[in-house]
């Protein structure tokens, strides 16, 4: 399936991806073509093993496509860009560095002075609600802080597009609906390009303007789901019919597209 964006800020082109493992090879991908764009947000929901992940890690530069290719804003991605910031499930702090000193890690790579490090740090903390914890170290956090701090982390080297892998897979329910308003409430002052993979039908329907559902074996778009609910997203929309009907319309596509059904009898 292709949908065509004037100004894709993502694009994937007919996206072929093989894994050999012990001689056997696997494909993952198969003809994924999509576009992305520019200040969208866009979450790839699917049964498991339908290729998200492989997806996501495309468009990350951590993988060699096997045919087709990525581009970010017109560009071939051949390796990870500072253009992309990359979230995944696991927190991937650096458990020696406080807050800050995570936080503005990325700012010292890029050879930012201390002063407007400082300014930048000081104000993704207060973005994500972690000020009062700057000199914290991320044992002292919960789950929730960590991966707020991640999220500031990534956010703090200005990147065009953020790629989220799951990011709140490991939190329990509440946290998890808490932090998928902040992270709207962020998205919403500053913008990005946002590709975020997940499990979650509801959090699927929740954040996105529009949701890729993946069929597997092999790995390929199945659906697209336009969220046409306004943003900001309020938690009364939870419960609206209009959020029911498209809960209702990308479960029926995740759960009951051919194949799915038996693979888990
Ligand atoms: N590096 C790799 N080597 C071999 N096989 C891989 C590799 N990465 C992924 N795969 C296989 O490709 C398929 C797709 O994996 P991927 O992790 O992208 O799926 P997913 O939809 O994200 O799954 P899940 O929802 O379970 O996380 C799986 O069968 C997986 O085992």
């Amino acid at each position: 399936m292709t949908t065509s964006t004037q100004n894709a800020m993502i694009r994937f082109e007919n996206l072929r991806q093989e894994f050999t493992l012990t001689g056997t090879t696997f494909t993952a991908l198969d003809g994924v073509s999509l576009d992305i764009a520019d200040g969208e947000f866009v979450t790839v929901v699917g049964p498991s093993g339908c290729g998200k992940s492989t997806m996501l890690n495309a468009a990350a530069g951590l993988l060699d496509p096997t045919g087709g290719r990525v581009m970010v804003d017109d560009r071939e991605v051949d390796g990870p860009s500072p253009r992309t910031g990359v979230i995944f499930q696991q927190y991937a702090l650096f458990p020696w560095l406080t807050v800050r000193k995570n936080v503005e890690f990325g700012l010292e790579l890029k050879k930012i002075p201390a002063k407007e490090r400082r300014k930048i740090v000081d104000h993704y903390l207060e973005l994500v609600g972690l000020t009062r914890f700057a000199e914290a170290l991320p044992k002292e956090l919960s789950g929730g802080m960590k991966q707020r701090c991640a999220i500031a982390r990534a956010y703090a080297v200005n990147p065009e597009i953020l790629l989220m892998d799951e990011p709140f897979g490991a939190l329990d329910a509440l946290t998890r609906v808490h932090m998928q308003e902040q992270l709207l409430e962020t998205w919403t002052k500053e913008r990005r390009t946002v590709m975020f993979v997940t499990h979650d039908v509801d959090e699927s329907v929740f954040l996105a303007s529009r949701v890729i559902v993946m069929a597997a074996r092999p790995g390929r778009i199945y659906k697209e789901i336009k969220i046409d609910l306004p943003y900001p997203r309020t938690e009364e929309m939870r419960l609206s019919d209009g959020f029911a009907r498209l809960r209702a319309q990308v479960w029926e596509a995740v759960y009951h597209q051919p194949g799915v059904a038996e693979a888990h009898q």
